[in-house]
């Protein structure tokens, strides 16, 4: 296809191919040199043409590398995007004083196909001279045709390896300038106490910079570069949860990747840090390639979290649960006993005489007796069962898949006897007993408020019937 003559776009056209002024190339030789056999012609060129001048980038029979546009029979090739043939210059009102005619290379016939890319603009000719006159035939024009078509085909694949040079070139300069930044903020954060890291998911290898290690207690020798040696330094709980997160990150699952987990220390102590990442590489199907992130250490945090939970949820002078968490564990157990259609025990606890004791001795003497009723009556429990203080002398526990109701007395009379034991304390022995209410679930209640409630009922009942006593909950309590 050719395009209308534009001389400002052929020009810019002729530009991308970088070719004005390029050194000699064997492949446009050769053709050149095939030419001249074929046609048994002392001159032939690959002309590229410029603004104001003919370039040949193949020539064989000529002197000059270049000539002035106008003296040029190819600017005719050129124009009209069509082929020029000249059979004898001397006879042509166009050519017969041109330089090229009547001084050396002393042109008598010429005959120039266009080299017209795939944009359609004609870039230079392939041309063939003599220096006699000359018919060509059809078959000759032919042959010139084809070796025309195979210098454009030879441009544009020439032009083309010169662009996918470039965008190499282009692709490493980003990579460096990248590289450069990316270590540059690898070791500003590092400098201010994350501890980076860098992994690379196809080779696995793991970059560990130099405040993660120092956060551990680790010199660079001491870890093998690999994802592995993160993997293995992983508290076992956190695994299964590490292995998750990343798998939902990597599958596109998740949109951030931050996960808190516990990791060995040199010293072999394990420190909770929080890791952060995102991918900054795919590879050519899209893939995550290469992950970068820090790591921070949370480990004061997490004491602190654990402390406050603690406090939250435990009773400070028994160590027990209190009622905040033996709630929950209710309503957790109800949920499975439901699911499972299992039964469970709610059994609250009151102490008899217990104000008498501390009147008696004291509220530290009185703090003991709570302290060594916990630990005495701790001993009957399965670790799947909650024993909790719920505020003064008042217990509850929750007692998990019981089989009867008889167990369940069972069980409250095994504590009703333990507990009229005399304790010990430090200055004194003391002795006090216990009043137990005991509903069970579904029998006495499907929610967690009737279940308390019964129980607590049902307790109530046991201080009425003299204390020092257990009693099963029946509805109308
Ligand atoms: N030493 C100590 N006493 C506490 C604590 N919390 C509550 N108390 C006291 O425990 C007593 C509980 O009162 P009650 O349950 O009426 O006393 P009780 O003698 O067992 O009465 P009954 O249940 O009727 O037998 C109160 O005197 C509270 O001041 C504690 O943490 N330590």
């Amino acid at each position: 296809m050719t395009k209308n003559h534009n001389e400002r776009a052929r020009l810019a056209a002729v530009l991308s191919y970088q070719i004005l002024d390029s050194v000699t190339e064997s492949d446009f030789d050769q053709l050149v040199a095939l030419a001249c056999q074929l046609f048994a012609v002392p001159i032939a060129a690959v002309s590229i043409m410029d603004r104001h001048r003919q370039w040949f980038k193949s020539a064989q029979g000529l002197e000059m590398s270049q000539i002035a546009r106008d003296v040029s029979f190819c600017q005719y090739a050129i124009r009209s995007q069509s082929p020029l043939i000249v059979e004898d210059t001397q006879r042509d009102a166009r050519f017969m004083l041109s330089a090229l005619v009547v001084h050396p290379p002393y042109v008598r016939a010429y005959a120039g196909i266009p080299l017209i890319n795939t944009d359609g603009y004609a870039i230079g000719t392939f041309c063939v001279m003599d220096h006699q006159p000359r018919i060509f035939s059809e078959v000759e024009l032919g042959l010139l045709n084809i070796l025309a078509n195979q210098t454009t085909k030879l441009l544009e694949l020439r032009k083309e390896i010169i662009q996918r040079i470039e965008f190499s070139d282009q692709l490493r300069r980003i990579y460096d300038s990248q590289s450069k930044a990316q270590e540059l903020w690898k070791q500003a954060i590092d400098a201010v106490g994350d501890g980076v890291w860098d992994c690379d998911l196809v080779s696995g290898h793991y970059f560990f910079g130099y405040s993660w290690l120092k956060m551990l207690g680790y010199d660079q020798d001491d870890l093998v570069p690999h994802f592995v040696t993160l993997y293995d330094l992983l508290h076992a709980e956190d695994k299964p949860r590490f292995e998750a997160h990343i798998h939902a990150y990597l599958s596109g699952q998740a949109d951030e990747y931050k996960i808190e987990y516990r990791i060995r220390c040199k010293n072999s102590d394990y420190k909770w840090v929080l890791s952060r990442g995102m991918i900054v590489e795919h590879d050519e199907n899209r893939q995550p390639k290469r992950v970068v992130g820090t790591h921070t250490d949370i480990s004061q945090a997490k004491m602190l979290e654990q402390s406050i939970w603690q406090q939250a949820h435990f009773d400070n002078l028994t160590g027990l649960p209190n009622r905040r968490l033996f709630l929950d564990r209710l309503a957790h157990e109800r949920s499975v006993s439901q699911r499972e259609d299992k039964q469970f025990a709610v059994i609250f606890i009151d102490l008899d005489g217990f104000k008498a004791v501390n009147d008696a001795h004291g509220h530290l003497v009185g703090d003991q007796l709570l302290v060594a009723f916990s630990q005495r009556i701790q001993t009957f429990f399965r670790q799947s069962d909650t024993f909790a203080r719920f505020a003064g002398d008042e217990f509850a526990m929750i007692l998990g898949n019981m089989q009867s109701q008889a167990d369940m007395t069972t069980f409250a009379e095994k504590i009703v006897q333990a507990t009229k034991q005399p304790f010990q304390l430090d200055e004194v022995t003391v002795q006090i007993s216990a009043s137990i209410g005991l509903a069970c679930y579904p029998q006495h209640g499907t929610e967690v408020d009737d279940l308390l409630r019964n129980s607590d009922a049902a307790m109530y009942a046991a201080k009425a019937q003299g204390k020092n006593c257990w009693v099963l909950y029946v509805p109308g309590m």
